[in-house]
């Protein structure tokens, strides 16, 4: 006999979800004390996971399923329709390995390259009096870096306002009223953009290299053999123009970290290459970022004495599971040097998913995210000097993504 799985009884807690954002699974899992419960969101019964054991559950695609898994408001803005996110089986692993095809060493390198060419290149282009905002700022480096990656030809007297459209797109999945329209409207546009360049490939009128995005997924074929939809080689460029802009939330965090933990800052100073990765692991662990990711079960299961029906939506807690106590030494502190020698599973440092690249959802742009938080660290710490003014540092949990308020100022600044 299956028990009862613990329960957040009472009604529908998607304005909970609203209000307590990142810590909504956390605050219940801790008040139930349990890894997994079942609730009501968005007029639904949903069950909630966190913590390594439940992550290594939720990745096993035997039971899982992702179809019909995100809400439509998060497909409409942040996926986009038919996105490589919300397949399946075949057509999930034949989509996957046309993104993966793309994550080799020389494409680190030249990403490692571009980001250092295009910051140098922003800050000769600003004034030196001007102040300017690191995430603002890093979101056009980083369009700019990923347009040139991807082969997706960006005018410059273009690139703010691509930006700002691209931005759109991860800023609004989890807003309401206004927001989430400006998501949708600018989901359109940017569709209609590159599907115009799609276009253009295939016809000859544009020429991109061949070893491009851009050119891999225009003459990419399905696992039937066919082309891909024009609009769907859209929303898979877009798959990358879209998280490699956003990796600006993450340039905010370490803006944070380095005036929140200036005793950490100091052992940057002339680091090597490792020290500057452990403290951008503890950026990714610590602050919030993508708060769960959805799946619904695919067959009927017991497991750990709890019964889970075919078909019920369930959440995993990406930021919970980055602090949970079984894996993690005092999960409050910020502490690069836990990095050091540390035991990294496919399920317990899951700020951008889990389980496998190949076969499973993980997160395709890993390593992609890690080689420009560093560049840019490297960038920050050892070729730019500025002063940090007085500002609001602090950030809301149920804002998503959670960016701090003043979005870290830096003026007066110069080369090294
Ligand atoms: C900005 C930091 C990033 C965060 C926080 C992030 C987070 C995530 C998360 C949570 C997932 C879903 C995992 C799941 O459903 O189980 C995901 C999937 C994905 N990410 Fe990222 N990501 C980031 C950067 C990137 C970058 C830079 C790229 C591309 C270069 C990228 C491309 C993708 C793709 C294509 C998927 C879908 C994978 C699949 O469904 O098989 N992401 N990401």
């Amino acid at each position: 006999m299956a028990q009862n799985m613990p329960e957040d009884a009472g009604f529908d807690r998607t304005l909970s979800v609203l209000k307590e954002g990142y810590e909504f699974i956390m605050n219940r899992s801790e008040s139930l004390n349990s890894d997994v419960f079942e609730t009501r969101i968005m007029g639904e019964k949903a069950i909630c996971l966190t913590g390594s054991e439940a992550a290594e559950l939720f990745y096993d695609d035997t039971r899982f399923r992702r179809r019909d898994a995100a809400p439509s408001r998060v497909e409409k803005t942040l996926f986009g329709k038919g996105a490589v996110q919300t397949l399946d089986g075949e057509q999930h692993r034949n989509r996957k390995a046309m993104l993966m095809s793309l994550m080799d060493n020389e494409a680190m390198e030249e990403i490692e390259m571009l980001v250092l060419h295009y910051w140098q290149q922003y800050f000769e282009e600003a004034g030196s009096l001007e102040t300017v905002e690191l995430y603002e700022a890093a979101k056009v480096v980083f369009l700019q870096v990923a347009a040139k990656w991807t082969g997706v030809p960006l005018e410059e007297s273009e690139t703010e306002e691509r930006a700002a459209q691209i931005s759109d797109l991860f800023e609004s999945p989890a807003a309401l009223g206004l927001q989430h329209w400006k998501g949708r409207r600018a989901r359109s546009e940017a569709n209609d953009w590159i599907e115009g360049l799609v276009e253009g490939v295939r016809t000859g009128a544009f020429e991109v290299d061949n070893g491009k995005a851009l050119h891999t997924f225009s003459w990419h074929r399905d696992e039937k053999g066919e082309l891909l939809d024009k609009g769907i080689v859209a929303v898979e460029i877009i798959n990358l123009l879209r998280p490699m802009t956003a990796v600006s939330v993450w340039v905010a965090m370490i803006g944070l970290a380095m005036h929140e933990f200036p005793e950490e800052r100091e052992k940057l100073t002339g680091a090597g290459e490792e020290r500057l990765e452990w403290f951008i692991q503890e950026v990714r662990r610590y602050y919030p970022f993508f708060p769960f990711a959805a799946a619904r079960t695919d067959v009927d299961f017991e497991w750990q004495g709890y019964h889970f029906e075919e078909g019920t939506l369930t959440l995993l807690d990406l930021y919970g599971t980055n602090r949970h106590p079984a894996d993690w030494v005092h999960p409050e502190t910020f502490m690069p040097e836990r990095f050091e020698g540390w035991q990294q599973t496919p399920f317990n440092f899951i700020p951008q998913g889990g389980g496998d690249y190949d076969f499973g959802h993980r997160c395709a742009g890993e390593f992609v995210t890690i080689v420009m938080m560093r560049a840019t660290l490297d960038f920050l710490v050892n070729r730019l000097e500025y002063d940090v003014p007085e500002q609001d540092f602090s950030f809301e949990f149920n804002d998503i993504p959670a960016v701090p308020n003043d979005k870290i100022k830096i003026n007066n600044y110069r080369s090294k």
